[in-house]
């Protein structure tokens, strides 16, 4: 039996809208299907706790960024569901780093005749508070305190994703903290090895995914199939090298510029001098001065759309 967490809040309310179209193909096919909408943030993981208790298998996710990364911290055992997602985010990275179809009928179809899979990490963040899961990112600084923001300017997002220009209301933001930010230094630990000590850090992402921030292609290395988190550290650059920098990250290039520094490992621990923002999935409801990214051991299946 099929699933369905929907965010009918979804890109400034396209959720419902969509849902109720894919909804007329489930009945026409007579699909055996349980609905459950989310209603407030954090929702996401207690309906995918309450589903992991039903006979449901497959597990299909309509929403943003932040509800597949909600739905992935519920999940109880990874190696009992299938996911699948349809994307109907502003940011939608999860589906970019994927390359998931962004027609919803064709990827409920997909779904519904799935020959395509894959086994795909799932990210960890710790602090001394909670332990949460991620799909896509979680990051430390500057990216996280942008999402803080970009969740709290709801009126600008929903005027954005209304002209279709959901990822500008990042850009708009990022600009403005950026002027007004005053980065400290950060150690991080990789793996077991010696620590870095980095000075003036604007954040550091930890990533299971290519894209965050509704574009930014911050590791173009990172493969949710390779059991390895993809590790940013941006340090020790002028807010005028940042500005010049941030459209090249778009493709990716921003990586051989001095400055930029990535890494790939198992886990890494970051300590801040300040507690900063902390996001998962484009969340940032969370502050703290030591996080730890990892990895669970299982992977999750996955259906490709
Ligand atoms: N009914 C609801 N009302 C308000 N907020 C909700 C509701 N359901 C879920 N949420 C919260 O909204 C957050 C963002 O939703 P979601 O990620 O689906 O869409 P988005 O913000 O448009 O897309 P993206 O994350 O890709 O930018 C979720 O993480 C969740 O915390």
């Amino acid at each position: 039996m099929y699933a369905f967490i929907v965010n009918p809040n979804s890109r400034s309310g396209l959720g419902l809208k969509i849902w109720e179209q894919l909804e007329l193909i489930l009945k026409e096919r007579h699909i055996d299907y349980q609905i459950y909408f989310t209603r407030r943030p954090g929702h996401g993981a207690k309906l995918a706790a309450q589903i992991c208790d039903t006979d449901a298998d497959t597990l299909v996710v309509l929403g943003g960024d932040g509800t597949i990364g909600e739905v992935v911290d519920g999940i109880r055992d990874l190696t009992k569901l299938t996911l699948a997602y349809i994307p109907i985010g502003s940011g939608n990275d999860f589906a970019r780093s994927m390359k998931l179809t962004k027609d919803p009928t064709k990827a409920l179809l997909h779904i519904l005749n799935p020959t395509d899979y894959a086994y795909i990490n799932v990210g960890v963040l710790k602090t001394p508070q909670i332990e949460r899961r991620y799909a896509v990112s979680s990051g430390i600084g500057f990216d996280a305190d942008v999402c803080y923001h970009n969740n709290l300017s709801s009126k600008l997002k929903h005027f954005l994703n209304k002209c279709k220009l959901g990822k500008l209301s990042y850009t708009a933001i990022a600009l403005h903290l950026l002027l007004t930010s005053n980065p400290k230094s950060m150690r991080i630990t990789l793996d077991d090895q010696k620590p870095i000590t980095f000075p003036k850090v604007y954040f550091i992402a930890a990533m299971n995914q290519r894209y965050e921030g509704g574009g930014f292609e911050f590791c173009p290395q990172a493969d949710p199939k390779d059991d390895l988190l993809d590790i940013i550290v941006v340090s020790g650059l002028s807010k005028f090298k940042i500005l010049c920098l941030l459209p090249t990250a778009y493709k990716g290039k921003h990586t051989k510029f001095k400055g930029i520094y990535t890494y790939q490992c198992k886990s890494a621990k970051i300590e801040s001098v300040q507690v900063l923002p902390v996001h998962t999935d484009g969340e940032a409801d969370l502050r703290s001065d030591t996080v730890t990214f990892a990895l669970e051991p299982d992977r999750i299946r996955f259906i490709r759309s």
